[in-house]
């Protein structure tokens, strides 16, 4: 809020709209390089309306694609250096401590990850090159390491001992106060309404207006829309998720609550996209148990999906439970909702816009993103600076999808 009698301040180096956690460490890039930084949120925060919220997101070395596990440890590190700069806990994993404690956060374990799927399939393979590891664990191994796991027959498992479970909705806030520290602006509850691309972009919210000589997008499941209004049509898929928590059915006889690893399965015939989990943080005793997919929403309507509408999610779940997770009860103890913004083939956009090279979008994170926000956040500030991004950007182009540039220009 800008003193009484005094005018709001209007002009900054750069403007970013969406304080998710994509947008939140875009702008703390920006503001540790000293670029006086404006970040936009529609909402008040906190809210729990768009992708980064609740308490828990898996991250691990491992990555079927090697694009993004070569990214994984520089995203460690630079959690690390957030963790350090603030005396803040973000993450239970390997390399911050020992495998139990107590925090704030109550009993927790040092999880581990493990990649379940069919032996020799290839993305599974791929993780365990990701992983320089040459072994695989069976049926029995892994039930001797987590006896809360069955492995079904064919099929195996690989651990990723550096993963861990990162503490969402206290990093988000952590990225925003270091940002503001760094003399970041942050006005939320101020929704954008127009854009006015140029050398100087014009930026009109429901609050105010604004100008900058950058611009970058990370609005989640609403970016889409923006685009259309600057000329492009992303192949932007928002989807609405079902996040469940599955009880225990003897509490701690199953070894699943605090102490499990966290898992992912790849290439499971009764799962195409995918299942995963993390031990309980949210709720004690319960495990997060989701399916990696889910139903096409407008964002502007998810809470409207009549109670009674089918969810095809579920049952995926409780058959994958009974299988592989047989200590859970079968039907969910709570379900909660968050959004994913799918490109199709899975990969991030962050680029360009074709036409106003000072307009950057960082979208599609696919259900992904959250362990991989520090770096994002990095490479959309080296792409506003009209710097040589520290990556190979191929595989987050815009011109992989064919006919949205002849649609802008
Ligand atoms: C259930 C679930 C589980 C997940 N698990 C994992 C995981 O284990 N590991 C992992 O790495 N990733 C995971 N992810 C993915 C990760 O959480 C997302 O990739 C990430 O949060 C995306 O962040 P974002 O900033 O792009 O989007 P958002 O958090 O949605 O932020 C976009 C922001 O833009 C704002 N905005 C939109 N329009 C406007 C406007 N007009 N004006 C101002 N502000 C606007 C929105 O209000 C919103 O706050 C998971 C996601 C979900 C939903
Ligand atoms: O990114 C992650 O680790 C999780 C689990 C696998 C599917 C998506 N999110």
């Amino acid at each position: 809020m800008a003193a009484p009698n005094q005018p709001q301040k209007s002009t900054y180096d750069v403007i970013v709209i969406g304080a998710g956690i994509q947008g939140s460490f875009t702008a703390y890039h920006l503001a540790q390089r000293h670029k006086d930084t404006l970040l936009l949120e529609q909402f008040l925060l906190p809210h729990s309306r768009g992708s980064s919220h609740g308490q828990s997101r898996i991250i691990r070395s491992t990555y079927p694609q090697e694009y993004y596990s070569r990214m994984m440890p520089e995203s460690f590190r630079l959690w690390q250096q957030l963790e350090a700069e603030t005396g803040t806990t973000l993450y239970r994993g390997k390399e911050s401590g020992g495998s139990c404690r107590k925090g704030e956060q109550g009993e927790l374990t040092q999880t581990g990850l493990v990649v379940l799927g069919p032996r020799g399939q290839p993305e599974l393979e791929a993780c365990r090159r990701s992983l320089g590891v040459d072994e695989v664990l069976d049926a029995a191994a892994l039930a001797q390491r987590y006896p809360g796991f069955r492995l079904q027959a064919g099929k195996v498992a690989v651990l990723d001992s550096t993963a861990g479970v990162l503490f969402a909705d206290r990093a988000l806030r952590t990225v925003q106060e270091v940002f503001r520290r760094y003399g970041g602006t942050l006005r939320d509850g101020e929704k954008v309404l127009r854009i006015e691309p140029g050398a100087t972009v014009t930026v009109t919210t429901t609050a105010g207006v604004y100008k900058a000589s950058r611009l970058i997008i990370t609005a989640g499941a609403w970016t889409g829309a923006f685009m259309e209004q600057l000329g492009l049509r992303l192949p932007l898929q928002p989807l609405r998720i079902d996040v469940c928590y599955w009880r225990e059915k003897q509490p701690g006889s199953a070894s699943l609550g605090s102490v499990s690893p966290c898992f992912l399965t790849l290439g499971l015939s009764q799962a195409p996209h995918g299942i995963y989990g993390l031990p309980s943080i949210e709720y004690p005793g319960l495990m997060k148990v989701c399916h990696h997919h889910g139903s096409p929403i407008d964002p502007e309507k998810r809470d409207q999906a009549p109670s009674s509408a089918p969810r095809p999610d579920i049952g995926i779940l409780s058959s994958f439970i009974s299988s592989y997770l047989p200590g859970l009860e079968t039907q969910p103890a709570v379900m909660e909702t968050c959004l994913y913004t799918n490109t199709p083939d899975g990969d991030f956009i962050l680029d360009r816009h074709p036409k106003f090279s000072n307009i950057i979008i960082g979208a599609g994170f696919s259900g992904h993103g959250f362990k991989l926000a520090p770096v994002v956040g990095k490479l959309l500030c080296e792409l506003s600076l009209g710097e040589e991004p520290s990556y190979n950007m191929a595989h987050f182009a815009i011109t992989r999808f064919p006919g949205v540039l002849r649609a802008a220009l």
